[in-house]
């Protein structure tokens, strides 16, 4: 393909990714496989090339595009060498005009911009929309960090997390031998670091993971307690089933999952009533800590969206206080930076909650931040953090806040 046809097929895709953005439809990943799937005569190196290009537009523009040419314009305006691509040519894109609409502006909607606390500087921001890292947690019951720097000589071990490592981008890792194995999967470290807040000195005899979702979290948690009851709950009858092949290649067998009723979910989990000694609440969320790996969602959230998932959050911290038993814990976390989701949310429903106190582990990764978003000078309840913050640009995870609450 000529490089101005590549220019007209990225405009292409940007659309249909604007149109699906709009109307709640498929993801852009989605998108993107069928796009190139129908499209068969394109090369590898053309849908690389459509793709890159057509990413590049979706975390340019914070605010939604008019059309993937506006977006592709805006671009233009920067970039003097697309410009010149827009010449009219064979299939490439008709020149620019002066009275066109072209995308502008930064990469965060402003009207989100305005709910993100202070800590987000210029450097924050951007990096929010950076390309994420190929991050994955290993088992040390099937392998060693010996085992895996051999396999894979660029790897790198966080020394925050006990089983956590990183990989270049673009590593075939589901094709690897060691992920065939089932002694690695892929998993963000600010995820492991969520699971690493479950953890306590004394095994626990029964945790509830009441989101579940396919298991990314009870999986890592099965590996970490292994033998230990880990009941995985979801509204989402479809994710349960992804965790299964999941399940069976990491080999845990001590997960039950549990499919919840929508709104009736107490009547599935009555019988668990303050015997849980961990209740995991990966609540579903807004997804603002993950637009690098998902840019396209920060045009399908709406005001009325983001107070639709902080009332159905609300709702779930309560449901998993009464599975608490007394001295257990709740932990609670959104993969969302926005405070209303995360340390606001637990203000109201723990923190200033009778039989309720926050105790965070110290960790060697993420910042502790008050209720209000703003940075807590330490972990130490006297400090009183509402629970910790990780972020891309800081941390080089995806965005999360987490909490870990005590029932006494
Ligand atoms: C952030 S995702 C969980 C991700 C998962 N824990 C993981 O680590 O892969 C949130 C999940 O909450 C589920 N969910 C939404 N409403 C729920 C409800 N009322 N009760 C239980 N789960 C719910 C969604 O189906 C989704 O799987």
């Amino acid at each position: 393909m000529r490089p101005s046809a590549r220019v007209q097929a990225a405009i292409d895709l940007v659309d249909a990714i604007l149109a699906a953005a709009r109307g709640q439809g498929a993801s852009a990943d989605t998108l993107a496989r069928n796009f190139f799937r129908e499209r068969r005569y394109m090369g590898s190196g053309d849908r690389r090339a459509v793709r890159d290009l057509a990413w590049r537009a979706v975390r340019r523009f914070g605010e939604i595009p008019d059309n993937g040419r506006a977006a592709m314009a805006g671009l233009a305006r920067e970039d003097a060498a697309l410009a010149a691509l827009f010449d009219g040519s064979g299939y490439g894109p008709a020149a620019l005009t002066d009275d066109e609409p072209v995308a502008s502006g930064g990469v965060i909607p402003s009207w989100i911009e305005a709910h993100l606390p202070a800590l987000f500087d210029a450097e924050e921001k951007a990096a929010l929309l950076d390309r994420a890292a190929l991050d994955m947690r290993y088992d040390p019951a099937r392998t060693t960090r010996a085992a895996l720097s051999a396999h894979w000589p660029e790897i790198a071990f966080s020394d925050a997390l006990p089983r956590a490592a990183r990989l270049p981008n673009g590593t075939a890792i589901e094709a690897s031998e060691p992920w065939l194995q089932g002694a690695v999967d892929v998993q963000d470290w600010g995820s492991q670091a969520i699971v690493q807040a479950c953890l306590d000195d004394d095994a626990p005899a029964l945790v509830i993971d009441l989101c579940a979702g396919a298991g990314g979290k009870t999986l890592a948690l099965s590996a970490m307690l292994p033998g230990v009851r880990i009941i995985a709950s979801d509204t989402s009858r479809d994710r349960l089933a992804a965790m299964e092949p999941r399940r069976r290649r990491a080999g845990s067998d001590s997960i039950e999952t549990l499919l919840l009723n929508p709104k009736r979910e107490w009547e599935s989990l009555e019988h668990f009533e303050g015997q849980a000694d961990v209740v995991l609440v990966d609540a579903p969320c807004s997804g603002s800590g993950t637009w690098r790996r998902n840019p396209e969602t920060r045009w399908r959230l709406t005001p009325e969206r983001l107070d639709k998932l902080v009332a159905e959050q609300a709702r779930l911290i309560e449901i998993a206080k009464r599975l608490v038993r007394p001295g257990g814990a709740l932990v609670y976390a959104v993969c969302s930076l926005l405070p209303e989701e995360g340390a606001r949310q637990v203000a109201r429903g723990l923190c200033d909650q009778p039989g309720w106190h926050i105790s965070l582990k110290t960790m060697n990764i993420g910042r502790p931040v008050r209720a209000d978003g703003a940075l807590a000078a330490s972990h130490d309840a006297a400090d009183q953090p509402a629970g910790m913050l990780l972020t891309p640009h800081h941390d080089g995870t995806d965005g999360f806040f987490f909490t870990r609450a005590i029932r006494s």
